[in-house]
């Protein structure tokens, strides 16, 4: 069967490992996540994974004055290595072969992140999940997501997020908002959607990287994307939408 992507960068935000709790991880969701991923390994395709740190720490939203911005991030990048932990456990479990690398040298716990091992081992089958964000701070995992994505040379990025697309305004906060099937990045800055946070999205679009934006939590939505089949929002280059 024809895939329409062949090699990914799945994002998945913290908030999407701690289910119906308020922090951590929690276990059937991360089992419920390893699934979605076993599926689509299983049709064929080279799954590169970016982990976010929200269920257990933002940088920026932790309320303390005495610790440093930088310190904050620090923290939060941490917390994505906790995560990424957890997820590679949780994926061999499932029966995938599954890499821990991290941005920020943690050598007893997670290997380097190393994007030219990361195509190889990709290509043999095995899932690579890049933890530590970019390991600077003032960024959030999305731009992590769009670095390594380009780095290993993915088809697109995928972002699995709490909503199953881009809409005309926050679905959150406008429940008229109207959702797109399909934009180009152009659209995206100009209508000035809220897709994922600036220094991230401008990096897809100068590199020309699909985006596709969609809900993890729908069963076999993930499937359904790397089949090509319209489900989430994608956002391409014009010549290619
Ligand atoms: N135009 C928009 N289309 C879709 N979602 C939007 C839009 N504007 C704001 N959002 C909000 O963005 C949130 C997801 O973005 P983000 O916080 O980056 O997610 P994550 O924590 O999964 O990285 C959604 O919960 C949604 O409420
Ligand atoms: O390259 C990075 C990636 C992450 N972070 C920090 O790690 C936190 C957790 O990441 P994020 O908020 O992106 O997680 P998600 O929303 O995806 O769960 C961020 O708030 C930042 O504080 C960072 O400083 N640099």
């Amino acid at each position: 069967m024809a895939l329409a992507y062949q090699r990914i960068l799945l994002k998945l935000s913290g908030e999407a490992l701690q289910g119906p709790e308020s922090f951590g991880l929690h276990a059937p969701t991360l089992a419920t996540v390893a699934e979605e991923i076993r599926k689509v390994h299983q049709l064929g395709v080279e799954i590169g994974l970016v982990v976010g740190g929200g269920n257990i720490f933002r940088g920026a939203q932790i309320a303390n004055a005495q610790i440093d911005r930088v310190t904050k991030d620090q923290m939060g990048m941490m917390a994505t290595v906790i995560n990424g932990l957890a997820l590679r456990d949780v994926l061999k479990a499932h029966g995938l072969r599954a890499r821990l690398m991290s941005a920020i040298p943690m050598l007893e716990v997670a290997q380097p992140v190393d994007a030219m091992q990361a195509r190889r081992l990709l290509s043999e089958g095995e899932i690579v999940i890049f933890a530590g964000g970019t390991g600077n701070p003032f960024v959030t995992t999305d731009t992590a997501a769009t670095l390594r994505g380009v780095e290993i040379a993915a088809d697109a990025v995928l972002k699995a997020t709490k909503v199953d697309g881009i809409y005309d305004d926050d679905p959150a906060k406008n429940p008229q908002a109207r959702r797109f099937d399909r934009l180009s990045h152009d659209e995206v800055i100009a209508r000035n959607l809220k897709v994922m946070d600036l220094a991230a999205f401008a990096m897809c679009r100068e590199q020309g990287m699909p985006l596709v934006v969609f809900d993890m939590f729908k069963q076999d939505a993930l499937a359904a994307i790397v089949r090509g089949e319209a489900e989430g929002t994608l956002v391409n280059s014009g010549d290619k939408a």
